[in-house]
């Protein structure tokens, strides 16, 4: 199978390469793709020796001339991704940029009828109607890396979809799962980046740690499993070894469980069956004791409650929800705005935007462009 990678350089991208390292008779790499980190690019390139490298920023590809290795060409844009990801030599694309930025590369993955295995959730929270029609009309099988998204594919697998109930994400907590609501206003970028259990970018790090995370899995969910937000909920589990849970009418409730490491959920988009070695550490369940879960508290995490409302209304919230967050977790690791303000900046900004339907790329990017305004102004007010 012949891979593009979207966001190589990322925490997905390196597990990506190295779930395919671990078979290279089953997985060579076709594209590769960064944004700025030129440095990692390199050493990527040295080990899997892509036919293209492209750096979706100008300055970090120039950085890279005349230094990758021989056979492998350079191209700098967002445009030679867009392109290579429909390429006829791309058998599967991971998509794996971090952000709605990721929309426009792996869209056109999946107009090309691409195996496409999606860790970028923000694109499906951002379009994911147009993403999931364009699947259906192209016949590309959009296969979940989330790892609660691939926990609950593997519970459906081989089981009849009517007679769901419920499907059930599991929530580590974050890094502020029992900390003082009251002193949470004070915390550090590097405190909220800390995550318990998962080695991750910094970006989705921040968003766990506010628990925006699993509100955007909630709508995630929605679109790649066709479910209604009545069937979609969430529960604490600060252990992160079960990572979701799906209810049948019966009663009876199957789960996925594995340790924390996203090779495991990256090697199963890659090949479901037969399994794939993946590397991660075996589970000992002995060793583990014992398995906890809880309710999540909405108002310790605002960010579940807001959810609720963007999931009954139409796309232009959800747009809005995902955009005027981008730039407040954004706002928060540059240390202009504190934790507690990210999900406060959300909120300002869905009161501010209409509840519309939304058909065309058009009109997502109007309705992102106009929420990632109202956030900067809500930022700077
Ligand atoms: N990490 C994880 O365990 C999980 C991640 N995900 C999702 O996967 C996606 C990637 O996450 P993660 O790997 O942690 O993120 P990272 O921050 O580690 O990596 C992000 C990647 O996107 C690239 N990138 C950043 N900005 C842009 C841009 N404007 N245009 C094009 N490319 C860009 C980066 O390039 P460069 O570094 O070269 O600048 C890098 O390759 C996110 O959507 C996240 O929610 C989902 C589940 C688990
Ligand atoms: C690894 C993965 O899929 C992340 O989305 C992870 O789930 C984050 O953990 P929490 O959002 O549950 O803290
Ligand atoms: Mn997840």
């Amino acid at each position: 199978m012949r891979m593009t990678v979207l966001g190589a350089t990322g925490s997905i991208g390196c597990s990506t390469a190295d779930v395919m390292q671990r078979h290279p008779d089953k997985f060579t790499a076709f594209a590769l793709v960064g944004h700025q980190n030129d440095e990692k690019m390199l050493e990527l390139a040295n080990r899997l020796h892509p036919e293209w490298v492209v750096m979706t920023d100008a300055d970090a590809a120039k950085r890279l001339q005349g230094k990758l290795p021989s056979g492998t060409r350079l191209e700098f844009g967002m445009d030679a991704a867009i392109e290579l990801s429909a390429a006829s030599e791309t058998d599967m694309v991971m998509a794996a940029m971090v952000g709605s930025a990721g929309l426009p590369a792996t869209l056109s993955a999946v107009k090309a009828g691409k195996r496409v295995g999606l860790a970028n959730k923000e694109c499906l929270v951002t379009a994911g109607n147009i993403f999931m029609q364009s699947a259906r009309e192209s016949g590309a099988d959009v296969v979940p890396v989330d790892s609660e998204h691939a926990a609950v594919h593997q519970c459906m697998h081989g089981h009849d979809y009517d007679s769901i109930t419920q499907v059930i994400l599991t929530a580590s907590g974050g890094p502020f799962r029992d900390r003082d609501p009251a002193t949470l206003h004070a915390v550090t970028p590097e405190e909220a980046v800390a995550h318990p259990n998962w080695d991750m970018g910094a970006k989705i790090s921040v968003d766990s740690a506010t628990m925006m995370n699993k509100a955007l899995e909630l709508i995630e969910a929605r679109w790649l499993f066709g479910l209604t937000p009545e069937k979609l909920s969430a529960v604490i589990h600060p252990e992160s070894i079960v990572h979701a849970m799906v209810e049948y009418r019966d009663g009876s409730v199957l789960a996925q469980l594995a340790m924390p490491d996203m090779r495991m959920p990256i090697a199963y988009a890659m090949q479901a069956e037969p399994r794939l070695e993946s590397g991660i550490p075996w589970l000992d369940l002995a060793k583990t004791g014992s398995l906890n879960f809880k309710a999540v508290n909405n108002e310790r995490f605002p960010a579940m409650a807001l959810v609720q409302h963007v999931m009954r209304g139409e796309d232009s919230l959800s747009i809005a929800f995902n955009a005027a967050n981008e730039v407040a977790n954004a706002a928060f690791r540059n240390r202009n705005i504190r934790f507690t303000d990210v999900v406060s900046t959300v909120e300002k900004v869905l009161s501010m935007v209409d509840s519309a339907a939304v058909g065309t790329l058009d009109e997502v990017w109007l309705y992102d462009e106009q929420a990632r305004r109202l956030a900067e102004e809500v930022i700077s007010a």
